[in-house]
């Protein structure tokens, strides 16, 4: 199993067209760690993730990933978004192959770890249907899986369940917890949720003001301490 990616955030300014949304951000991530990123809307959650995965490039500061600077996308982070990124014309099975064609994974052991992934997340009776066919849960499991499948060493995740049901949100969020365990990827967790975040969470980042507002531990913490320190700082 690869190690979990360790992330250091140095002075990290972030924003679009000369408009600042993060100013001047130190975080340091653990390797192996789930940190969960709330914040109100506009706070810069999303903007954060586009930085980690390398889509978005510093106004200033650094990102560095393992001491190396971030620039450009990798195999090694993976992304989970909520509107499904798969490919429509791809079946479940294609879908999940992906990450480990474009790893040079030769054919038949690309079919092999795909079936397993595919079954890991409850969907062996689906992998020759289409995304279309699915059910929006269905497809939060592919993407899952595709994340996965590709051995990443973090998986950035982007409200990968507000668009579900409360019944489906809270199977997937089970099935994460699940299938966490068995990997070390780091993962970077964007939510609106704090119930959610406070259940996956190592620890919980506050965003807010252009900066991080606080970061708090979640293991062994009082809930409902938590979570109120977390809704006055929203
Ligand atoms: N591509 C873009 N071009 C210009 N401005 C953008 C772009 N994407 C986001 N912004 C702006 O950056 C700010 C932060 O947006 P971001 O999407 O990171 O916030 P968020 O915390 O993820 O919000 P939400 O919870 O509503 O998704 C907002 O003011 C938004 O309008």
């Amino acid at each position: 199993m690869t190690a979990g990616l360790g992330f250091a955030l140095d002075g990290l300014s972030l924003g679009y067209g000369g408009g600042l949304v993060l100013r001047e951000v130190d975080l340091e991530i653990v390797p192996g760690e789930v940190l969960v990123v709330v914040g109100a809307s506009g706070s810069g959650k999303s903007t954060l993730l586009r930085a980690l995965a390398g889509l978005l490039p510093p106004y200033q500061g650094r990102i560095l990933a393992d001491g190396a600077e971030v620039a450009g996308t990798s195999g090694e982070r993976a992304m989970v978004f909520q509107d499904d990124g798969l490919l429509p014309w791809r079946t479940v099975r294609r879908n999940v192959e992906l990450p480990l064609k474009i790893r040079g994974v030769a054919r038949r052991e690309r079919a092999a770890q795909a079936r397993e992934w595919i079954e890991r997340v409850g969907l062996a009776g689906a992998q020759d249907k289409l995304p279309r066919e699915l059910s929006g849960g269905m497809r939060q499991r592919v993407q899952l899986a595709r994340a996965l499948a590709g051995a990443p060493r973090a998986v950035l995740m982007d409200e990968p369940f507000g668009a579900l049901d409360a019944q489906t949100r809270a199977q997937m969020q089970r099935l994460l917890l699940d299938v966490l365990r068995g990997t070390r990827a780091t993962v970077i967790f964007v939510t609106h949720d704090v119930d959610e975040a406070l259940l996956l969470a190592d620890r919980v980042v506050v965003l807010g003001g252009q900066d991080v507002r606080s970061v708090l531990g979640v293991a062994g913490g009082d809930r409902d301490e938590l979570r109120a320190r977390i809704l006055k700082e929203l």
